[in-house]
C-alpha cells in the first residue's frame, strides 16, 4: 500500500526515518547507494550500542532465523558491517512488508557507532546485497507488488523535514515537470549516463562518465575533472588534506553546477555548493572528489535541490525541482 515516510535532517550528514522492524522503532538511513536493510542488533557488543536504538529478534514474535545465512558489507568510504539474517515484518510510513531479510549487525566498524542511525535501508538493486549464500531482496523490491506504481520518491530538502513517498509522487513537493531518464541497472545501482557538466554557463565534456542518485551520500562526488574546474572558478579555494577536501573562504562567490542526468541538466544552486564551515572562516564544498573512476555520486546535496523519482518500470530516474 502506498505511503510517505518523514525523513529528519540529522548532523546534517543523513536523513533519518523512524522505521518498525518487527514492532521496534528504530531511525535507519536510507540508501539508494546500497541493497542490504541491516539494523543495529542486540548482537553487539553492548559498547557499540550506546547512544543507538537496537533490534531484538527475541523480543519479535513474528522474527524467523535464516539459518546460516551471512551477510557482509563495505561502503566506499571505507565503512562497513556484518553479521546474521533472519526475516521479519518492516514497516514504513504506510507499506508494509511481511516476511523482509533484515540483517542484524554483530560487528559495525566506528563510523557506525559514532552515526545517529541505527542502520540502514537499502534501495538500490538487490543484485548487489551482500547476504550469502542468496542475495534478498530490497524493502522496495518486496513492496512493489502492493504499490499503486512501482515507485519510490525522496525529497530531502535542506536542513528541514523531507520525506520518502512510496507508489506515488507527490507534487505539492516539487515544482515543474519530472524529467526522467532511462537507468543502467548493471552494476546495481540506479545509474545513468552523465558526459558533461556546467560551472556556471560553461560547458565542460566528461565523456564515459556515470552518474549515481545516491541518498546514502551526502555530497557530490565527481571525477578530478570536474572538481579542478569548478575549483578553478572559485578564487581563494584550496584542498586541505587535514579538512579532507576542497575549502574556500566563508564569503567566496560561489558558480552553480549543473549535472548531466541522461540528456538534461540539473542546475545545483550556488548556495547548496557551501556545505558550512570547515574551521575558522573556511567553508567546506558540498563537491568534492570522487577519486579514481568514472562514476559520479549524486548524493544528500542534489536532493536539497530536486525531488528524485526512482521507478522500477524501466528502470527510470526523475527529477524535479523542489
Ligand atoms: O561511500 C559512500 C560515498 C563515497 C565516499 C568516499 C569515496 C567514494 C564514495 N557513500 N555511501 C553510500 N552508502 C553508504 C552507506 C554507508 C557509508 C557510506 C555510504
Amino acid at each position: 500500500q502506498d505511503g510517505s515516510a518523514t525523513a529528519v535532517p540529522s548532523d546534517g550528514v543523513e536523513y533519518l526515518v523512524s522505521t518498525s522492524v518487527g514492532g521496534q522503532s528504530l531511525n535507519l538511513d536510507f540508501d539508494t547507494g546500497s541493497a542490504d536493510l541491516w539494523v543495529f542488533s542486540s548482537e553487539l557488543p553492548s559498547s557499540d550500542l550506546s547512544g543507538h536504538s537496537y533490534y531484538t529478534s527475541s523480543d519479535s514474535s513474528t522474527f524467523q532465523s535464516l539459518s546460516g545465512y551471512t551477510w557482509d558489507i563495505s561502503y566506499a568510504d571505507g565503512s562497513g558491517a556484518s553479521g546474521n539474517v533472519g526475516t521479519d515484518t518492516v514497516v514504513i510510513g504506510g507499506t508494509t512488508v511481511e516476511g523482509q531479510a533484515v540483517e542484524l549487525a554483530e560487528k559495525v566498524s566506528s563510523t557506525f557507532v559514532s552515526d545517529a542511525a541505527d542502520g540502514l535501508v537499502g534501495l538500490a538493486f538487490s543484485s548487489i546485497n551482500t547476504v550469502s549464500p542468496t542475495p534478498q531482496s530490497t524493502f522496495f523490491e518486496n513492496a512493489q507488488s502492493s504499490l499503486d506504481s512501482p515507485l519510490f520518491a525522496a525529497y530531502l530538502p535542506n536542513n528541514a523535514d523531507g520525506a520518502y513517498d512510496f507508489g506515488y509522487t507527490d507534487d505539492s513537493k516539487y515544482s515543474g515537470d519530472i524529467t526522467y531518464t532511462d537507468v543502467d541497472s548493471s552494476n546495481g545501482f540506479w545509474e545513468y549516463p552523465s558526459t558533461s557538466y556546467k560551472v556556471g554557463s560553461t560547458t565542460h565534456s566528461q565523456s564515459g562518465y556515470t552518474g549515481i542518485s545516491d541518498t546514502g551520500t551526502t555530497l557530490i562526488l565527481m571525477g578530478d575533472s570536474a572538481v579542478t574546474a569548478y575549483y578553478d572558478q572559485v578564487s581563494g579555494s584550496s584542498y586541505d588534506s587535514s579538512q579532507g577536501g576542497y575549502v574556500f573562504d566563508c564569503s567566496a562567490d560561489l558558480p552553480t553546477l549543473s549535472i548531466s542526468i541522461g540528456g538534461n541538466y540539473a542546475t545545483i544552486p550556488a548556495s547548496l555548493l557551501n556545505f558550512g564551515t570547515a574551521s575558522g572562516s573556511s567553508c567546506f564544498g558540498s563537491l568534492q572528489s570522487v577519486g579514481s573512476g568514472t562514476q559520479n555520486i549524486y548524493g544528500d546535496v542534489f536532493f536539497n535541490a530536486f525531488y528524485g523519482v526512482f521507478d522500477a518500470s524501466g528502470p527510470s530516474f526523475g527529477f524535479a525541482t523542489v
